[in-house]
């Protein structure tokens, strides 16, 4: 167990370049066993997350060569073997697997991923959009089990556009029979960088960043080895943007693609947040005191449910009270306790959080309960007076690369120990 020593109360500045993103990452990676070849990807993070990712290909018979921001993936041996609870329960998004072993091999056994601390996640739409591509689905003893003599294209519509299911049934619909249309699909621009990356194994796809995806299916033999870059995390970009509008400080985020921030840019530019955009920077300048603001977590292009703990951490200190309403996760509020235990005056009535905007928070003894709640915790406490204690960062160190060492570079001060 880690923890962070933080000292609050100075102004970031400087320059900071985002990493690549996790969740163009997870799924890239995932698909990366499609092809009976070699990938090599580029602008990976280094996070706990993709190392999980690793083990998981790695167990299912693939070699993985991780050099710095490289990973090199050789899917020639993959087998179906069962996915373990043991490995299921380290990262959710292991079950993304499931369409890509299932599209290759016919077959597919994982460990349900049961609950997480943001919600009850689970995998209905997923399992129904592959029974439509002809898969026959078990659910038995905490495992799924999904098996097809061969998958057949098919219409399929999402009663929700779900990132995971969209990205599940792209993957499985690649080397199906015919042509598959997803309808109401998730648009998030992870959804293009995996499109990209089928496409450039040889898959046929087209219309992700659109509601309707077309997957005409291919054979495995035309797939071929790839070299791929991944796009940049907009979600840690905009944890730096609003890290320097909390501190007041004035910092470049560099790396990043404008267009993927602009839903939480309009919100900040609300607030009256000084923000300039370069063609792939955007610089913040801290001005004073920010305005409150109300914010709806909603799917892309809406505002992102991964920078709302990060935007209550600013609210709190916003001039005024802010209503944020979280629309996409069911218990994604855990940081208000905390950052309660830090000043901050904040009540919760069902999804929606009222934050009344305090003059200034003070350092405490808190916990991160998960990835962005603890990312907004560390915010809280650099612009808080006096030193804070951040328990149980492992949970940062799941989405966000070296992020003490990236914020001291800013001039923040951060210390990391080992109990
Ligand atoms: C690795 C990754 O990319 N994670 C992201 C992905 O998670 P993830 O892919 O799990 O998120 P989804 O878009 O699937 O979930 C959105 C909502 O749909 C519900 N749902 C989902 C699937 C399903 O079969 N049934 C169902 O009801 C979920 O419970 C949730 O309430 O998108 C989320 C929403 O932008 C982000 O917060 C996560 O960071
Ligand atoms: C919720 C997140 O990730 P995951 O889906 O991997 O839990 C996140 O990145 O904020």
């Amino acid at each position: 167990m880690e923890k962070f020593m933080i000292l609050g109360g100075n102004r970031l500045k400087g320059t900071i370049r985002a990493s690549g993103s996790k969740n163009a990452t997870l799924p890239i990676l995932a698909a990366s066993i499609l092809n009976a070849g070699k990938s090599v990807i580029h602008e990976v993070p280094r996070l706990v997350d993709v190392s999980v990712m690793k083990d998981v290909l790695t167990h299912l018979g693939a070699k993985v060569n991780w050099d710095r921001n490289t990973i090199e993936v050789d899917s020639t041996n993959v087998q179906p073997v069962e996915i373990s609870e043991d490995l299921m329960r380290r990262m959710r998004a292991s079950n993304l697997l499931l369409g890509a072993l299932l599209s290759r091999f016919g077959r597919v056994k994982i460990s349900y991923p049961g609950g997480c601390q943001i919600g009850s996640r689970p995998m209905n739409l997923h399992l129904k959009g592959l029974q439509l591509l002809g898969a026959t689905i078990q659910e038995k003893f905490g495992y799924i089990t999904a098996e097809a003599d061969k998958l057949v294209g098919a219409d399929i519509h999402l009663d929700l556009p779900s990132v995971g299911a969209t990205e599940n049934l792209m993957m499985a619909a690649v080397l199906s029979e015919g042509v598959t249309f997803i309808r109401n699909v998730a648009k998030e621009p992870e959804l293009v960088d995996l499109q990209n990356f089928l496409n450039s194994i040889g898959a046929k796809i087209k219309g992700a960043g659109t509601d309707t995806i077309k997957i005409e299916g291919v054979s495995l033999k035309d797939l071929k080895p790839t070299s791929y870059t991944i796009i940049p995390d907009r979600i840690e970009a905009g944890t730096y943007i609003v890290s320097a509008a909390i501190t007041g400080g004035d910092v470049t985020v560099t790396n990043v693609i404008p267009e993927h921030l602009d839903p939480l840019l309009a919100k900040l530019r609300e607030a009256g947040v000084n923000i300039s955009v370069g063609d792939d920077s955007v610089r913040v300048v801290g001005n004073g005191r920010i305005k409150a603001v109300d914010i709806k977590t909603m799917p892309y292009p809406g505002f992102p449910t991964d920078m709302q703990p990060q935007m209550m951490a600013l609210l709190s200190l916003a001039e005024g009270t802010s209503v944020i309403t979280e629309t996409i996760f069911e218990n994604r509020f855990k940081h208000v306790g905390e950052l309660r235990r830090m000043g901050a005056d904040i009540k919760v009535e069902g999804q929606t959080a009222i934050i009344k905007g305090v003059d200034k928070l003070s350092g405490a003894c808190i916990e991160a309960s998960d990835l962005r709640a603890g990312a907004a915790l560390v915010m809280a406490a650099l612009a808080a007076e006096g030193g804070t204690v951040l328990e149980r960062v492992q949970h940062i160190d799941r989405g966000y690369e070296r992020l003490e060492v990236k914020y001291n570079s800013l001039g923040a001060r951060i210390i990391r120990v080992h109990n």
